[in-house]
């Protein structure tokens, strides 16, 4: 894996042997003439850098005037990066215009731009686009030819755009660096301490003339890749820690066990989760009598002997009773491949193995698995799947059910609790890591709450819709339905169906991650899923419901600024609880937080989570892709091909709460082909985006007047002319409340080695005092504690969603439409 020390150090080197040559491409503009193109936009784009990463954009006029043009010297910043980007119109959201709001109360918040709502339905990056070439591009021309708007299919979904450019942007052979995680941020990896040993490039970066484009351009290190495709994945796992691995002898008696409990049925050797639902889903349907598609027996035992059912229930339960066919639960440990295989590069997968209507397993097959995990890491799933059992007993102790039944659905993935896990008697507290044999494993909270009887009914007999569409992403359409046994409402996301010109494979490992994730998640301010169903060629994840959108509540402008920083503050909490269990969210934004009627918070939409660390290990996995939202997302995912996705997590937060403070986005997305950005990035004593993004933090000084010094310089991150309220941080920081600048200062550095992090956030003295809603659990009853500076802003259910917004927005577009031609009649 390649390491950002091992680039610091390259570039040094570099650097000192060519400090004189022509590789000095970006320049101080000080004199006025420069200014002026500075300003209007001209950026200097090295045009023949390898770029390779772009996401199209939508419009996102804010009807505001150009920024200001002051006469002080600024330094430029450049950032490598397309050709196309340097034909971009620029934006700019001219903050400055908000220097003296400080939103103490509604009153003064500004008023919300119309085409913030525009703007914000800003779908997930990359999160659909994975390996799917053709369908990429086909969308990347729809939007531009839409005037870079957002663009709607014939159904009424939001066109994706791609994230990536096809492989032909980096024809040129040059390559991407990985953002290494060895950049000093919290998680301790072999390569810290050299990492601080580079710390000399943040002094160093000032005087840096050369691009770090130039520098890297013509021959890269060894140890970097290119991205070369689309993929949205976790690096894949080439080693295996030892923990992982289970004796032969151990695995052998785990498969025997299986085989005895599946009473002679065909048992999947095949230890992907994704491939097991990859046979599921495209298993060949056969009408049953009733003409509701089930599926054949041999792959739904297979999949039962996947998740250590007993088989004889489902056979029992089988295809002529039923409506639907039931999803395998996924083992709980979070272990590589459960996560890893739904995200694999397609280059480990051979297509034919899984996925295809007729694809069986036989438990004798000795060939190796499908995907290139290693074969131990196999058996250690393996070997953990046979603790997964069904343990219906424990439904009447409220706790988690698996549903073994061939019917209806299938409940979440095997909810571990103590009582269920094998045979063992450790004590397993949901939601937390427990160990068993030497194994890892996670223990999902319970998520089921349906009562036996109920769940063998086909998912139509037991909810009913109501009500409208919540909202569509490109991953699906959200809608409310309504339990029929205790009238509970819920919201229900029904996948789309797969594209045609995208793999199986891919198409389920989306749905796997978001389920697997899904279901593994407990806390307040996350959202629970309460099933997940396959039905009539139909995947539907059955969530609890939250009245509002966190993004039609900014959008009524009525939230006053302690509401604000309680929902931030809640945002935060998930996040802290998302990291804290090797969860990167990666899609952070308004449109991915709903909150209930009672003021809770909770995050949505997991298709783009990633893990990036692993129980008990100190490793750090990076991700890569673009991924996410243009506005929220952090400048190192457009130039890295890997990073660490915390800090991006992180920014994106940062970037939620202004976008609640000044109701519109700081820029339209985080390159300099954006003014707003780019002002943003500008005077800071650096030149090129790449050394501020590669910035470390200096090294704890002894001294301490130096450490104050270096403290200082932090704060104002890096800025040259902190009274210069038009360009660098202040230019965002300025219009945010005094309190928050210096922490939302630290979430939108540059440089995410120098991001504060999770529970560095948690600490800051302004978050402390942040009176937040939030939940409480006690044994079996929920408490709500409501804060006492603030109540929650509700709007009508008719503006409550995103989907209630877009109706109300055709209808006046319709209604000016139809009185402007009467008018010209
Ligand atoms: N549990 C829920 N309660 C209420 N509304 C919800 C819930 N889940 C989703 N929604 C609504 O549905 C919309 C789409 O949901 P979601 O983000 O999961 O879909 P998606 O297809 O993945 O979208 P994206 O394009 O952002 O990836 C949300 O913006 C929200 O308005």
């Amino acid at each position: 894996m390649s390491s950002l020390t091992k680039l610091l150090q390259e570039k040094k080197n570099e650097h000192s042997s060519e400090s004189n040559s022509s590789l000095a491409t970006i320049s101080e503009t000080k004199n006025p003439q420069q200014q002026n193109d500075f300003y209007s936009g001209n950026v200097k784009v090295i045009r023949n850098g390898p770029t390779i990463l772009r996401t199209t954009s939508r419009t996102l006029d804010l009807g505001q005037t150009q920024p200001r043009r002051t006469t002080t010297s600024v330094t430029t910043v450049t950032q490598i990066d397309s050709e196309d980007d340097a034909n971009h119109g620029s934006i700019d959201s001219n903050l400055s215009n908000n220097a003296n709001n400080k939103y103490t109360n509604t009153n003064n918040t500004p008023t919300v731009s119309s085409s913030f709502l525009n703007a914000n339905f800003a779908h997930t990056a990359s999160l659909y686009t994975s390996n799917t070439g053709s369908f990429i591009d086909n969308n990347y021309n729809n939007s531009i030819s839409a005037n870079q708007s957002t663009s709607y299919s014939n159904n009424g979904y939001p066109i994706r755009r791609d994230s990536l450019r096809s492989s032909n942007s980096i024809s040129n052979g040059r390559n991407i660096p990985s953002l290494s995680s060895s950049i000093p941020y919290s998680v301790p990896n072999s390569n810290k301490d050299s990492t601080h040993g580079s710390n000399s490039h943040d002094s160093n970066s000032s005087s840096l003339t050369s691009s770090w484009l130039e520098v890297y351009g013509s021959s890269l290190p060894k140890n970097v890749s290119a991205i070369d495709s689309n993929i949205i994945s976790s690096p894949q796992v080439d080693s295996v820690e030892p923990r992982f691995v289970i004796s032969k002898q151990k695995l052998q008696s785990a498969s025997q066990s299986n085989l005895q409990q599946a009473h002679g049925n065909s048992v999947s050797r095949s230890n992907s989760f994704s491939s097991q639902f990859g046979s599921m889903f495209f298993s060949k349907p056969t009408k049953d009598k009733q003409g509701s598609p089930h599926y054949n027996d041999n792959n739904y035992n297979n999949n039962n002997a996947m998740n250590g059912h007993t088989s004889h229930n489902s056979v029992g339960g089988g295809s002529g009773n039923t409506n639907g066919t039931a999803i395998p639960k996924p083992t709980r440990a979070r272990t590589t491949s459960i996560y890893s295989s739904s995200r694999q590069p397609s280059s480990s997968y051979t297509e034919t193995t899984y996925g295809s209507p007729n694809a069986q397993y036989d438990n004798t097959n000795t060939n190796p698995p499908s995907q290139s995990i290693p074969r131990s890491h196999h058996s250690s799933i393996s070997n953990l799947r046979s603790f997964f059992k069904k343990s219906s007993s424990n439904l009447n102790n409220g706790t988690s059910h698996i549903n073994n039944s061939n019917v209806g659905s299938v409940p979440v993935p095997s909810n571990i609790s103590h009582q269920s896990v094998g045979t063992s008697k450790s004590s397993f507290t949901p939601g937390s890591y427990g160990s068993m044999n030497g194994e890892t494993i996670y223990v999902a909270s319970s998520v089921n709450h349906n009562s036996s009887r109920d769940n063998q009914l086909p998912f139509a007999k037991r909810y009913i819709r109501t009500g409208e569409d919540l909202g569509a992403g490109a991953g699906g359409s959200v809608k409310l339905i309504k339990r029929i046994n205790d009238s509970k409402i819920f919201a229900v996301k029904e996948f789309r169906a797969k594209f045609e010109n995208e793999t199986k494979r891919d198409y389920v490992k989306k749905i796997t991650s978001e389920y697997c994730i899904g279901t593994t998640l407990n806390h307040p301010n996350i959202i629970q899923t309460i099933e997940i169903t396959y039905e009539n060629n139909r995947i539907l994840q059955v969530m609890e419901y939250c009245e509002y959108d966190l993004f039609a509540i900014v959008m009524s402008n009525k939230m006053s600024y302690e509401e604000i920083c309680c929902s931030f503050k809640q945002i935060l909490t998930g996040v802290q609880y998302l990291h804290s269990i090797g969860l990167a969210h990666r899609d952070l934004k308004l449109d991915n937080c709903v909150i209930n009627k009672d003021g809770i918070v909770k995050l949505i939409d997991f298709g783009a989570a990633v893990v990036f660390s692993y129980p008990f290990s100190k490793t750090l996995v990076e991700s890569s892709g673009i991924v996410g939202s243009d506005p929220y997302l952090a400048p190192e995912v457009c130039i890295f091909s890997k990073y660490d996705p915390r800090p991006v997590d992180i920014w994106s937060a940062a970037v939620i709460f202004a976008c609640m403070m000044l109701k519109k986005f700081p820029w339209k997305i985080p390159k300099l082909r954006d003014n707003s950005f780019k002002l943003f990035c500008s005077g800071r004593n650096c030149d090129s985006l790449s050394a501020l993004v590669t910035r470390t933090p200096d090294p704890p000084s002894y001294d301490n007047s130096k450490q104050l010094e270096s403290e200082k310089k932090s704060t104002s991150n890096n800025s040259a002319d902190p009274n210069n309220l038009n360009i660098g941080p202040q230019r965002l920081l300025h219009s945010l409340p005094e309190e928050s600048q210096h922490i939302i200062g630290k979430m939108v550095d540059l440089a995410p080695a120098c991001r504060a992090n999770i529970d560095e956030i948690m600490e800051d003295p302004w978050i402390v005092s942040i009176d937040m809603c939030t939940v409480v659990e006690n044994g079996s009853t929920t408490n709500i504690i409501t804060s006492s500076d603030h109540t929650h802003t509700q709007v009508d259910q008719s503006e409550a969603h995103i989907a209630g917004l877009e109706k109300k927005k055709k209808e006046k577009n319709a209604a000016t439409t139809s009185n402007a031609n009467k008018q010209h009649h």
